[in-house]
């Protein structure tokens, strides 16, 4: 009896009358054709693609040429970036991580595959930041791949976030600044022998600091002090399927679009609700808005009667929601290794402490950006922690343009496929960065006056530099909050320095960090002591 006669067989059962009953063999074959067939199916095709792709010919794990499971298993691992970093000492600045997908160490190349001409295009992977309505999956500034339909979204709000305008906002940050002070002090220093998770501390600042400058009031992370509704465990559970689904991209169809019964990612509705709430609020007049201190809800809503062509509330929302979900955690993240990095090292630490205090400012007063921005040892420290702990350290996928690409090897990488320069990879590479790329060391941003480094030579390896880090993305899809980011970095470093003697409660120990597109840390534990 053929196979398929077995199986119909089984369906219907008549061989022993009863047309619900299987006998073992009849099981056996049906495994055979719903396991064995697919299984073989896909072995063929995944064998069939892997034997005439044009990526055939670059290093790189066995597995990784045939499957993107590969690669989804290494995000799973959270030390994604160490295994990628191993790669590439093995195999060099090429290395084939998925069936369509080269890992580059050529950070030399990101003002071509991260060019302002947009022609390199984002891949799918980032597709699955995005949600349905009303049936339809709907893309915001920074998930669509459509470079029309980014330069749309873009067009109408861009002007807000250089830095003047970010500047313009400076009263909300000194405010929570001001919290955040006041928290520190009746928690942590009058209660003189309580250590301080001052990584936590840092999130719960940068998550009042969005939503006060998105829309003029804190959610209250710091008065609570701590994740009271849970919108920053819930936002980095999302980030975890970000980053794995988006080495399948198929599979968000499966999971969170799926039509019949959604599966994930957690829900990420107390944000949206609130941004939601806030937007209705502000339409209908019955928030405390004061035009006299703008916000980007503000700025949002404007654009509407602007850009009354593109934009609409359903993009107003969008906007809201990338303003939140891209702009705490990555700002906390940085000023996380800012902290880390310094108090790990006494002569870092005590010379960035001499350099904020020398300015004079009072310890109660929020530190002034245009005075922190002047401070060129601090800077050093900002630009350090942003290329040696990148907020995002995954690859920034971009697919080769239709005409192709010849790598510096000389190797010809053909339209369509794949490449991404990972912002941890590139921002260790020796060949830039020097010999000693993997140490922590603010010096290197300074002008070498002392090896005869002249005022040319330095202006010089700055441009290289500027050109390489990837730390904000590059080109046409650069951080759009770069300039709120940095403020906020400078401003909250300054204060915090300033105002207070800080140790590490335990300096032999090492913090915890998960790579989930957003590189995060855990346990950064401090004693603050009042200065004098
Ligand atoms: C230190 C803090 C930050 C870091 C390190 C950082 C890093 C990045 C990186 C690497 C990208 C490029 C992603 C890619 O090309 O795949 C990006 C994009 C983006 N970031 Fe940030 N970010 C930070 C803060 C912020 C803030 C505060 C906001 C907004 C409030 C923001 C909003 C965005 C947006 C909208 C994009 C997409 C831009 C586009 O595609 O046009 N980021 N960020």
């Amino acid at each position: 009896m053929s196979t398929s006669g077995g199986i119909l067989d089984a369906l219907i059962g008549f061989r022993h009358g009863n047309p619900f009953i299987l006998d073992g063999q009849t099981i056996i074959r049906l495994a055979v054709a719903g396991v064995v067939v697919p299984i073989v199916t896909l072995f063929f095709w995944f064998t069939v693609s892997w034997a005439s792709s044009p990526l055939r010919k670059y290093p790189g794990p066995f597995l990784a040429g045939y499957t993107n499971l590969w690669r989804l298993y290494q995000v799973r691992t959270g030390k994604y970036h160490l295994a990628i970093q191993k790669l590439h000492e093995k195999y060099g600045p090429v290395v084939r991580i998925g069936p369509n997908l080269l890992d580059l160490d050529y950070p030399e190349l990101s003002k071509v595959i991260y060019g302002t001409d947009g022609k390199w295009r984002k891949t799918e992977f980032y597709h699955n930041n995005s949600a349905l309505v009303n049936g339809k999956i709907t893309y915001h500034m920074f998930s669509t791949t459509d470079q029309t339909e980014h330069a749309q979204m873009k067009r109408p709000i861009v002007k807000h976030f250089s830095l003047g305008s970010v500047l313009a906002l400076e009263p909300h940050y000194d405010r929570v600044l001001g919290e955040l002070i006041q928290q520190l002090d009746t928690r942590f220093l009058k209660a003189s022998n309580t250590t301080c998770d001052l990584g936590e501390w840092i999130a719960f600042y940068a998550w009042d600091l969005i939503t006060s400058v998105t829309f003029s009031k804190s959610f209250g992370y710091m008065t609570h002090g701590h994740d009271f509704d849970t919108s920053i465990s819930t936002a980095d559970k999302s980030l975890d399927y970000f980053a794995a689904v988006g080495q399948i991209p198929f599979l968000d169809f499966l999971l969170d679009k799926n039509p019949l019964v959604r599966i994930g990612p957690p829900n990420l509705s107390n944000v949206a609700n609130i941004a939601m709430t806030s937007l209705v609020a502000r339409t209908q007049g019955l928030d405390n808005y004061n035009p006299a201190v703008p916000d980007y809800l503000q700025h949002f809503i404007d654009a509407k009667s602007t850009h009354p062509d593109t934009v609409h509330d359903g993009m107003v929302f969008g906007y809201l929601l990338v303003n939140l979900l891209a702009g705490a955690d990555t700002t906390a993240i940085t000023i996380r290794a800012i902290f880390y990095y310094a108090l790990k090292n006494p002569t870092i630490y005590s010379r960035l402490v001499n350099e904020i205090r020398s300015v004079g400012i009072d310890k109660s007063n929020a530190f002034p950006y245009s005075q922190a921005r002047h401070l060129p040892y601090l800077e050093a420290v900002v630009r350090e922690a942003l290329r040696f702990h990148p907020a995002v350290a995954m690859p920034l996928e971009r697919y080769v343009p239709a005409e192709g690409f010849t790598l510096p090897s000389g190797d010809f990488v053909p339209g369509g496929c794949a490449v991404g320069i990972n912002p941890y990879i590139g921002n260790r590479t020796k060949a830039v960065w020097g010999a000693d790329a993997e140490e922590f060391k603010p010096e290197r941003w300074l002008q070498d006056v002392s090896g005869g480094e002249s005022d040319e030579e330095y202006k010089k390896r700055m441009q290289k530099w500027n050109a390489c880090d990837l730390s904000f993305g590059a080109g046409s899809r650069i951080c759009l909050g770069r300039n709120l980011a940095l403020v906020e970095t400078y401003k909250v470093v300054a204060t915090i320095l300033n105002r207070y003697e800080i140790e590490l409660a335990d300096r032999e120990k090492e913090w915890e960090t998960v790579n989930s597109w957003f590189w995060r840390q855990k346990g950064v534990e401090v004693r603050l002591k009042a200065r004098e």
